[in-house]
């Protein structure tokens, strides 16, 4: 048995291409969306991530507005660059690309996004309102994540699904789009401190790994026909490493490539984030 393969560019690629026109609608009415990127620092990973965002913008028609710090910028400065971008009319959303810096205080800068131009879903009261269930913008990666799954048709509704990684971008967030109503999923977070992460994982209809540890998940602890999502990224020598071995593939039913997979669709998801708060403007 071979996995069939979660094709997380084509997938963002027919996206981007559906959002061009919706955007291209709301320039005849008058309305231009503008995302915003503040982007501190020399991480390679991150100018990859914010250069690509930019890239997708101008595919889709979003005007880009840019906010690149060095890595000596104070916690002030780059308050400064938040509080700029919430006061310019031209920037309709934003993001703060994480991580920042060593010793700046990253919760402290997402308190101080206006939550109706945050394109990221990570300002504190909207993940509040994730929270309590109400409407809010959401987090990139998860809502790729359940838009892929749904795009190939893996059922979702009382799926097990473990997501390795309890990180505030991928993991806490997942966990709370699953188990919505609407996706009705069964979720087991699982983390560094799990004391048997394969006993989790064998019992798992999808396997959501996000550890940033290279080859974490073996053939050997995945159900065969399981849906196995690989969001790991550990830079390595040799390049780019994910979180899941590659013979998974014999195993698995799905498999989400990495790059390929989820990547793609964390930036995709941020056009339609940026695109359905510019279609909110029109009411
Ligand atoms: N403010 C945010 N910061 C971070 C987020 C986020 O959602 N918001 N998520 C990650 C990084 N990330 C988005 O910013 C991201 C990660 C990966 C990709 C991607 O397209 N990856 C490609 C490979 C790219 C490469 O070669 O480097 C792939 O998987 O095919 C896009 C965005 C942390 N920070």
């Amino acid at each position: 048995m071979s996995a069939q393969i979660l094709d997380g560019k084509a997938t963002a690629k027919a996206i981007k291409a559906e959002l061009k026109e919706r955007v291209a609608a709301l320039r005849a009415k008058g309305v231009v969306p503008g995302l915003g990127t503040v982007l501190v620092g020399d991480d390679p990973g991150s100018h990859s991530y914010v250069n690509g965002k930019h890239r997708d913008c101008a595919q889709v028609g979003i005007e880009s507005i840019r906010r690149d710090l060095s890595a000596t910028a104070t916690q002030e400065e780059i308050e400064a660059a938040v509080a700029e971008l919430n006061a310019d009319p031209a920037c309709t959303g934003y993001i703060v690309q994480l991580p920042l810096p060593k010793g700046r205080y990253e919760n402290r800068v997402l308190g101080l996004i206006d939550p109706a131009k945050d394109a990221d879903g990570l300002q504190p009261s909207n993940l509040g309102k994730l929270v309590l269930m109400e409407e809010a913008p959401l987090p990139c990666t998860p809502r790729g994540i359940v838009e892929l799954l749904n795009r190939y048709d893996v059922p979702l509704k009382g799926a097990e699904v473990v997501v390795v990684g309890r990180g505030v971008t991928v993991g806490r967030p997942l966990g709370l789009l699953l188990t919505r109503r609407s996706e009705n999923a069964t979720v087991t977070l699982c983390h560094t401190g799990t004391r048997d992460l394969a006993e989790h994982t064998r019992h798992a209809d999808i396997v959501v790994a996000g550890a940033g540890v290279p080859g974490l998940i073996t053939k050997d602890m995945v159900k065969p026909g399981a849906a196995v999502l690989d969001v790991g990224v550990t830079r390595t020598d040799d390049g780019l490493a994910g979180d899941v071995a590659l013979d998974v593939t014999e195993v698995a039913g799905y498999v989400s490539p990495n790059p390929g997979g989820v990547g793609p669709m964390t930036r995709a998801m941020l056009m339609v984030n940026v695109v359905e708060a510019a279609e909110r403007r029109l009411g």
